[in-house]
């Protein structure tokens, strides 16, 4: 079956008709549609005329006819035309991309209800003249009939909301990471020791002063000893004054570094890792978190971050934005040298408080995420996931793709924290607000997070 939310993606003939997915689960079968090409209309049809849960389509399929000039977008600027009825429309991706976003009236509410079989997902719709309506699947139910529903308790306890959003609501409810400022820095375990790498772009003040102090200490110590050595017996004298000067000094050097070590142990800060296959938008989301378009590197194309980068976020936290795994292009050699930065740093950082793994809200656990997910599981590491790209499907999509991907984690992961799988949009900024709590939370500075707003099932 189709959402409502198709409808506003369905816009002109040239952003239709790839089939994305033809996904089956239990009871239900649903399409998944997006960006264009008219070649593939036949296949489309096809499916859908096939499918007999499809049906009720008809309405759709005729959409789907391609149309020799599409209809004028709202607001947007006409084109001329061309001859060819196949031309391209001259629009840039970010600009199609807008143009199949649904509204944020269309990306609303959905209570996602029982597993397996058992499931229903309810969507909350808020129709163009404010009414609600409440739609389990296709089916319309009036508010009466939704109260009966209620009175009958035959609504699972458990429900799963999908924040409602508009723009304004976002900005009104942001909650800032408190000082969020730099670019800390990358590294590469080819160059360095891992352990005091990162630490040195944590803090890289208070490793200058300690090597400051270690040379004063090297120089000090090396004088005093090379007194003593050279000494002979006519200068005893002079060379134990000079080596009583020197143990004072040393004394107070050490004691100097002494603090100056502590200091660093305790400016250690919590880590929160960002993983994914390549190009699932961990980046995009480290800046939509940040609310600073150019803190990371972003790219269409897959396999941008080839390196651990962290994002120090004032003196609370730091996020590592980690190389993409999975990426099938990358050289053999790439791809190892990833692989091993990227489990070496997971496996052994002993400050490391939660990894979130990215998943395409469109795609599901694909292989690649399956195998990293069992490589957490076997090195017993807790794991956050989170979908991403939330955009790009329809509500009911994401609601379905929610409860498989969660059905997949609890029967197959011991180490998923599954019972609050988040789902963000890092375009409409949807469920950025509790990723950023959630990860205040896990780091211990719940303080910043308002009593009410708390993560319910956060587990820490
Ligand atoms: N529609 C939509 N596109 C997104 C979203 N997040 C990311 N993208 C796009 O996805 C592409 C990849 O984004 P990146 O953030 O570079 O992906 P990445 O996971 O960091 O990729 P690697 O660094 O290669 O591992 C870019 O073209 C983004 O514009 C989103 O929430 N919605
Ligand atoms: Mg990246």
């Amino acid at each position: 079956m189709l959402a409502s939310g198709f409808r506003a993606r369905k816009c002109n003939a040239d952003l239709l008709c790839s089939i994305r997915s033809v996904a089956t689960n239990t009871n239900c079968r649903y399409l998944s549609i997006s960006s264009p090409s008219k070649a593939q209309l036949p296949f489309f049809h096809k499916k859908l005329k096939k499918n007999k849960n499809l049906t009720a389509t008809g309405e759709t399929l005729n959409s789907l006819t391609p149309m020799s000039t599409p209809p004028p977008q709202p607001g947007a600027v006409a084109q001329p035309s061309s001859s060819a009825s196949d031309t391209q429309p001259a629009v840039s991706k970010r600009q199609a991309f807008k143009s199949i976003t649904p509204s944020p009236q269309i990306m609303h509410d959905i209570r996602v209800q029982g597993l397996g079989e058992n499931a229903e997902m309810w969507s909350f719709d808020k129709s163009s003249r404010g009414n609600k309506t409440i739609r389990p699947w296709d089916k319309k139910l009036s508010p009466e009939e939704w109260k009966d529903l209620q009175k009958a308790k035959r609504l699972p306890p458990k429900q799963v909301w999908f924040e409602e959003r508009t723009s304004k609501i976002v900005e009104k409810e942001q909650v800032k990471f408190p000082g969020m400022r730099f670019v800390a820095g990358a590294t590469s375990m080819k160059s360095v020791p891992q352990e005091e790498a990162l630490l040195k772009i944590v803090r890289p003040d208070l490793f200058d002063d300690l090597e400051e102090v270690n040379k004063l200490l090297r120089e000090a110590q090396g004088e005093g000893n090379g007194t003593a050595s050279i000494k002979g017996d006519s200068n005893v004298s002079e060379g134990k004054a000079r080596l009583n000067i020197g143990a004072d000094e040393i004394e107070k050097l050490q004691a100097k570094k002494r603090a100056k070590e502590a200091e660093i142990k305790e400016s250690i800060l919590q880590e929160i890792a960002i993983v994914g296959r390549s190009n699932v938008g961990k980046s995009t989301m480290l800046n939509k978190l940040t609310e600073s378009p150019n803190t990371a590197r972003v790219s269409s194309k897959p396999g941008l971050t080839r390196q651990l980068n962290f994002y120090r976020c004032g003196d609370k936290f730091v996020v590592v934005d980690m190389p993409g795994y999975g990426f099938a292009f990358a050289k053999e050699e790439d791809k190892s040298t990833w692989k091993e930065l990227i489990e070496e740093y997971l496996s052994s950082r002993k400050s490391l408080r939660r990894i979130y793994v990215m998943i395409d809200a469109r795609h599901g656990l694909k292989a690649a995420d399956k195998e990293f997910l069992a490589m957490l599981d076997s090195k017993s590491k807790k794991f956050q996931v989170v979908l991403t790209k939330c955009d790009l499907v329809t509500p009911l999509d994401l609601a379905r793709r929610y409860m498989v991907v969660r059905e997949e984690l609890n029967q197959t992961y011991r180490h998923a924290i599954a019972e609050r799988l988040l789902m963000v949009s890092s375009y409409t900024g949807a469920g950025m607000n509790n990723l950023r709590k959630d990860m205040l939370f896990v780091c211990g500075q719940d303080i910043l997070v308002r009593e009410r707003e708390r993560p319910k099932s956060t587990i820490r």
